[in-house]
């Protein structure tokens, strides 16, 4: 009988050390164990859960989680907690709680444990500190949103290839060049470009500037869908790792260029003829000195004044003039060739610009068709006609000057002469250069 109680004492002692070895084994970890009834109500908490909230372990024990919980997070714990049963009864939950720290990101391995009717009699659970970590994955997340929201953008085309072949294109591109994603996904980019050309100069310049690590930008012709060419400020770069993958961003610059175009035009050219004004003929003057100097070429530069233009306009009005002025710009463009320049100055001064002649006397049979296409009879209306003839100065290049503005002024003067003489007759400006 003795025997039987010294036995059972020894299993007590040893059930008794083995529980306050458990329990020392608890409060050894750094992780946060609790212990809690079906009501979310403590049992038992080790001390890191109680040095990290600031608390006792008597303050704790039949106190509810709620308070050491974010106050935002604990809707979505009850919801996790009430999926717990036998069939599924570990639930891993990652949410705020409120430490002696401050505010931080934890996340807990919540088991529960059930009676024999499948009733949560306790949830046992233990927590980690994954604040970092979790920090990190959130600022991740938000690059990651932000950066598909940056590629997803209706507004600048952005390729990414993998060996010039096209891997993936964002929402912008079937606007930009009009193919769906699904067409070009997996095909090579040589399509996208008006020639061989351009496409192998462009591959040529951009590709080893990629490989050294370099960006590419440049501005290029595109070709859309329906045969249209379009202009597109073009930047390249390489994506890390060594896929030979690299992200294409374009802007459509068609429109811009267009206007630019306009803007130019309006400024180099004169409203009523469309002509070149006196801005784009100084710098047709001195490319073509800059050629005819390379070349060993002539260049002649004849300024015209209308005969009694005054008179047309005083008779039958301003708009007549117009007319006048408009038909002979025309006549003079037909009458001379494709790299030479008439530009009107102002009024009824037009200044001809005859390049790559051979011989100093080459200007003549230009001017010839010039004069006879002014000296025709024009229509300014239904019963009338005009004529107009042309007082002519001419200066040529290299005999009487190198300089581009002498040689229009001794152009102007030779017109003088002209006008002097009697009009209608052509003047060569005489003096020579040393
Ligand atoms: N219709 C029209 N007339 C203009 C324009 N610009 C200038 N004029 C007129 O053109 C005339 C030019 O004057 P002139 O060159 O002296 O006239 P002209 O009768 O040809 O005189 P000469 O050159 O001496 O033969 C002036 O009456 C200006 O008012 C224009 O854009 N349209």
């Amino acid at each position: 009988m003795q025997h039987k109680q010294e036995i059972l004492n020894n299993n007590f002692l040893n059930l008794k050390q083995s529980e306050q070895q458990y329990m020392k084994l608890l409060e050894d970890q750094t992780e946060l164990i609790s212990r809690l009834n079906a009501d979310g109500s403590y049992i038992y908490v080790n001390e890191p859960f109680c040095r990290l909230f600031g608390v006792t372990r008597e303050e704790m024990i039949g106190k509810v989680w709620h308070p050491i919980v974010w106050h935002e997070d604990v809707q979505i714990i009850n919801e996790k907690l009430a999926t717990l049963s036998r069939a599924n009864p570990v639930v891993v939950i990652e949410n705020r709680i409120v430490t002696v720290y401050g505010v931080r990101w934890a996340q807990f391995t919540n088991r529960g444990f059930f009676d024999r009717f499948g009733k949560l009699k306790e949830i046992q659970s233990v927590g980690r500190d994954i604040n970092d970590q979790k920090l990190a994955e959130i600022k991740l997340q938000q690059l990651s949103s932000e950066q598909s929201i940056m590629l997803n953008n209706e507004l600048v085309g952005i390729f990414k290839l993998q060996n010039k072949t096209i891997v993936w294109v964002n929402n912008a591109i079937p606007s930009l060049i009009g193919y769906e994603k699904k067409e070009i996904e997996g095909l090579g980019t040589r399509f996208l470009y008006p020639d061989d050309e351009t496409y192998n100069k462009l591959g040529e310049t951009a590709y080893p500037l990629l490989a050294a690590g370099k960006t590419y930008r440049s501005q290029q012709t595109l070709l859309k869908k329906n045969g249209e060419r379009i202009w597109v400020d073009m930047h390249g770069a390489s994506l890390p790792g060594n896929n030979n993958e690299s992200l294409w961003i374009m802007i459509d610059l068609s429109a811009l260029k267009k206007q630019r175009e306009a803007i130019e035009a309006m400024a180099y050219h004169d409203v009523l003829t469309g002509l070149p004004n006196r801005l784009l003929l100084a710098d047709r003057l001195e490319q073509a000195l800059a050629h005819a100097k390379r070349n060993s070429k002539f260049v002649a530069v004849c300024y015209l004044d209308l005969d009694g233009f005054k008179p047309i306009n005083d008779t039958y009005g301003h708009a007549a003039g117009d007319k006048l002025l408009a038909h002979i710009a025309r006549c003079m463009q037909v009458a001379t060739r494709s790299n030479d320049t008439v530009s009107r100055l102002g009024g009824d001064e037009f200044v001809i610009l005859l390049t790559n002649l051979e011989t100093i006397d080459e200007y003549k049979v230009v001017l010839d068709r010039v004069i006879s296409a002014i000296n025709q009879a024009v229509p300014i209306d239904a019963d009338t006609e005009v004529f107009v003839t042309a007082s002519i100065g001419i200066s040529i290049y290299p005999s009487n000057s190198d300089n581009a503005d002498s040689l229009l002024r001794f152009a102007d003067e030779a017109m003088y002469v002209s006008k002097r003489s009697g009009r209608n007759c052509i003047s060569l400006y005489q003096n020579t250069i040393n």
